[in-house]
């Protein structure tokens, strides 16, 4: 699908959005659920990630697909693996076979999971047949996903000994192991992290308790970048969010404070206001600990016409596409001058965008939502617009919702 894009008529845009469940929070609680099934969920996901993950959980044997979601291919590892009887082999899209899972797969290994790599070395597919695993310390790198820690962390109360992780090296992703460990609080689970040590007690039942998902903030993302670009004036409302989150990518609304973008927040909603013009020509952030908005920020400053450099950004290369290189193409293509290296971009300031432009997307859902906003600054077209279904189904819907043109082509 090829969407055209284009500016709502109004830029001063007044509107209320509801986002469903955080797809993180979502699919680490759907994998307690299946662990233990008297837990309630409410506000899942609508996502594909989601979905994926909810078919996958309820298989025992044959092929268990997950097409392109990070989060279920390696939580789904660590389930199965853990699963006495079940014998799966997990497998997801072309770009998923590409993204590395030797670290998950030797830690699961040293505690004594059966897996196998039925293609290549280090990558999925797995063959992964359930065993009861007695071992519970293991050490691994931290510094290159910590959706192999969450996945340990996850099935760790199933685990006869529960487990103790020591992490080595530059822990990334950081708030992403502590929405793990704070879900596995919630549910009466005893945790533990200090300094690179986490340890997890072993829990054979939990108490009836209900896990009440906050909406996406990785999604909310999008609408900070829309109230940046639109007039002093507009008010965002979006559903439902609170102030202390689980979710990293809540650093959001400090960070667009510097866009001129204030962030109240009342009764479960967030209301974004933009109140001033950005105050900077130029900005910089550290995002190791919130990786997913870094398209959207760098697409913001493309739009306002102000420089940033983004670093702690080394996960990048191996999400859902290079996401660096993709970044440089994509900016680029509007005039922009984009200089990367293996974990940082720096975006020089401009202030004229070219027009008609084609956005590639690279079946990276965050590449489509973070240059939707754009519309308010330039036309343009986006292609595969539909790869945002990865993790916010109803995203183009709801830039209609906010008065941007739309047109599929
Ligand atoms: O645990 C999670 O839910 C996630 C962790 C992060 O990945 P990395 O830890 O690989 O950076 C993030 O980018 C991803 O979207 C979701
Ligand atoms: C990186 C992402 O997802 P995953 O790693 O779960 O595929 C993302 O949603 O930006």
């Amino acid at each position: 699908m090829r969407l055209q894009l284009s500016s709502p008529d109004n830029r001063k845009i007044q509107k209320s959005i509801a986002i469903t469940g955080s797809k993180s929070e979502t699919n680490r609680s759907l994998l307690l659920q299946a662990l233990f099934p008297n837990l309630k969920i409410e506000n899942l996901s609508n996502s594909d990630d989601g979905e994926v993950m909810q078919k996958g959980l309820v298989k025992s044997k044959g092929e268990v697909d997950i097409h392109h979601a990070g989060t279920a291919m390696r939580f789904l590892t660590g389930y199965f693996a853990t699963q006495e009887g079940k014998q799966v082999v997990l497998t997801g899209s072309q770009r998923m076979q590409e993204r590395p899972i030797k670290v998950l797969v030797d830690a699961l290994r040293s505690l004594g999971a059966d897996i196998e790599y039925v293609k290549e070395e280090g990558y999925p597919p797995l063959k992964i047949t359930g065993k009861k695993l007695e071992k519970s310390s293991v050490s691994l790198p931290a510094n290159i996903s910590s959706q192999y820690i969450s996945s340990l962390l996850l099935v760790a109360p199933s685990l006869q000994n529960g487990i103790e992780l020591e992490l080595v090296g530059k822990i990334t992703s950081v708030p992403y192991i502590k929405m793990t460990l704070a879900l596995l609080e919630q549910i009466g689970v005893e945790i533990s992290f200090e300094g690179n040590s986490i340890k997890v007690s072993p829990k054979t039942n939990v108490e009836d308790t209900t896990l009440v998902v906050e909406s996406d903030w990785s999604s909310a993302s999008y609408f900070y970048s829309i109230a940046a670009m639109s007039e002093i004036g507009t008010e965002l409302q979006l559903s439902s969010y609170k102030e202390s989150s689980l979710q990293g990518d809540s650093v959001l609304a400090n960070i667009y404070k510097d866009f001129g973008v204030q962030t109240e927040f009342s009764n479960n909603t967030i209301l974004l206001k933009k109140t001033s013009e950005v105050k900077s020509a130029h900005l910089e952030y550290d995002l190791s600990n919130a990786p997913d908005i870094a398209q959207t920020i760098s697409v913001t400053c493309l739009g306002l016409g102000i420089g940033c450099r983004l670093t702690g950004l080394h996960t990048l290369p191996i999400k859902e596409t290079d996401r660096l290189a993709a970044l440089q193409t994509e900016l680029g293509k509007f005039g922009a001058t984009v200089a990367i290296d293996s974990e940082s971009l720096t975006l020089t300031a401009q202030s004229q965008l070219n027009n008609g432009v084609e956005v590639d997307t690279y079946n990276d859902h965050r590449m489509a939502m973070a240059f939707g906003p754009l519309a308010l600054k330039a036309d343009f077209v986006v292609n595969d617009a539909e790869v945002v279904s990865k993790s916010y189904p109803d995203f183009w819907n709801d830039l209609v919702t906010l008065g941007f043109g739309v047109k599929e082509m």
